[in-house]
């Protein structure tokens, strides 16, 4: 029944086909109105008898802003590609370690959801202007599954593309540094972000770990209660501890963690409140923005307290300014921000800038621990345990010293020590630690 009914839809475009042809080669001799009403006509014709429906998505839209069903049917599609086109255009993602491959234009990809088969194909179209070039992706399916497409197909389409897309896609790193626009502001610029820092690889206590992997998880998948309790989808965390303790590093792994871009605002060189929101209105959905040694860059008052003379008398950023743009932060522009401010001195901090509401989370970065040792000896030696473990284990229990000079210490230092490496890097390490001195109240704790 099927078969007859497609056999004769197929007759009937032949001969629409034919007909068409045959007008093509007549049109000149008609006169032009006569020539606009035909061809409208038959438009109209040929789409009241054909048995599909197509449905067209621009890349651009009227406005030529970038249209986002575009790019997450594009990253859909690049699934399908490699089972149904013959050609396609092939991207290597570093952050995916793998080849992307999408399809070329003109290429017809069949897609099959819930039994219905549909058709894509990349169009390209040449603007009149000729400035820029039109792509489009054209969808056609049979017109009794309309409502199913419209309703179900299309956002399976858009919510897989949209989720591929963010897999695949290359963080970046901005900084608002080197960069001045037009308005001799400052804007950010950006580079890949690389970082190979991983929850895995971060020294620190695994239960203390797993509560921050947990707070991030729970609040990257928020959205709706975010939106239920009437409050702008962002959280705020506060690293704090001596420098060498990991602050900078638990950013980089909780980028990688949660796949999020990092804005990296170097406040000590922002003008005024203005330039400073500007900067923060331009961030993206997605990312953490880093204040780093949040100390030194504002004072208790809220004045100004720049790195260099030349620089304050040219800066007035205030904490005023600063807390209202980081608590207006996602209500100006997007959604599902972290701000990370770190610092070596919580105490100096005023209150308001690190309350609760503001900077949810307080996490202390602190001196190594033996639980933190054990995952540098894994991250520098590949090993597990040791005997020279214990003797450490009383020693880091007695001393201060920062992941970043265990880390140091247990860096193999020359070729020689190849044969032996963990024997010799560990040796090092007690020596290091027997020229600190022990902490008084570290030793009065273990007695
Ligand atoms: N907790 C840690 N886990 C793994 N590596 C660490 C850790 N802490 C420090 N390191 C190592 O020490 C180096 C310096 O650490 P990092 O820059 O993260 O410290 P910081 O707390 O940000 O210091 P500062 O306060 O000076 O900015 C890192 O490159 C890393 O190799
Ligand atoms: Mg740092």
């Amino acid at each position: 029944m099927i078969a007859m009914a497609q056999k004769q839809s197929r007759d009937i475009c032949a001969s629409l086909a034919t007909i068409f042809f045959v007008w093509t080669i007549l049109k000149d001799h008609f006169p032009s109105i006569l020539n606009n009403y035909i061809q409208k006509h038959f438009h109209k014709l040929v789409r009241f008898v054909s048995p599909y429906i197509d449905i067209t998505f621009h890349e651009h839209g009227e406005t030529s802003s970038h249209n986002e069903a575009f790019s997450a049917i594009k990253s859909y599609l690049s699934t399908k590609a490699s089972l149904w086109a013959s050609s396609f255009k092939a991207d290597f993602i570093k952050q995916s370690k793998s080849l992307i491959l999408s399809v070329d234009d003109h290429e017809e990809v069949t897609d099959e959801f819930c039994g219905v088969k549909v058709w894509w194909v990349l169009e390209n179209k040449q603007k009149q202007s000729k400035t820029h070039e039109n792509r489009y992706f054209k969808l056609s399916f049979l017109r009794r599954h309309r409502q199913f497409i419209a309703g179900s197909y299309i956002d399976h389409v858009i919510n897989e593309g949209k989720a591929l897309a963010l897999k695949n896609r290359q963080k970046r790193m901005y900084s608002n540094t080197p960069c001045i626009d037009w308005n001799n502001w400052r804007r950010w610029n950006s580079v890949y972000f690389d970082h190979p820092a991983t929850f895995d690889t971060l020294a620190m206590e695994s239960k203390k770990k797993e509560e921050i992997m947990n707070d991030l998880k729970k609040f990257s998948e928020a959205k709706e209660y975010y939106a239920k309790i009437g409050k702008a989808w962002k959280r705020g965390y506060l690293l704090y501890g001596p420098p060498g303790t990991g602050k900078s590093t638990m950013i980089a792994a909780m980028a990688n963690f949660l796949n999020y871009d990092v804005y990296d605002l170097e406040l000590t060189i922002v003008k005024n409140n203005r330039e400073l929101r500007s900067l923060l209105i331009t961030t993206s959905s997605k990312s953490l923005i880093v204040i780093e040694d949040i100390d030194c860059s504002l004072n208790l008052t809220g004045q100004r307290q720049s790195k260099s003379d030349s620089e304050s008398k040219s800066s007035e950023v205030t904490l005023s300014g600063l807390l209202n743009f980081i608590d207006g932060l996602c209500s100006a522009s997007g959604e599902e921000r972290i701000v990370v401010f770190t610092t070596n001195h919580v105490d100096k901090l005023d209150p308001a800038l690190i309350r609760r509401g503001r900077m949810d989370k307080h996490i202390e970065m602190s001196y190594c621990c033996f639980e933190a040792f054990k995952v540098l000896a894994k991250n520098y030696l590949d090993i597990d345990s040791h005997e020279l473990f214990a003797e450490i284990d009383s020693l880091l229990a007695e001393t201060n010293m920062t992941p970043a000079d265990v880390a140091e210490n247990i860096i193999p230092k020359s070729r020689e020590e190849e044969d032996n490496i963990a024997d010799s890097c560990l040796k090092n390490l007690i020596k290091a630690l027997k020229e600190v001195k022990p902490v008084k109240g570290k030793e009065e704790e273990r007695v």
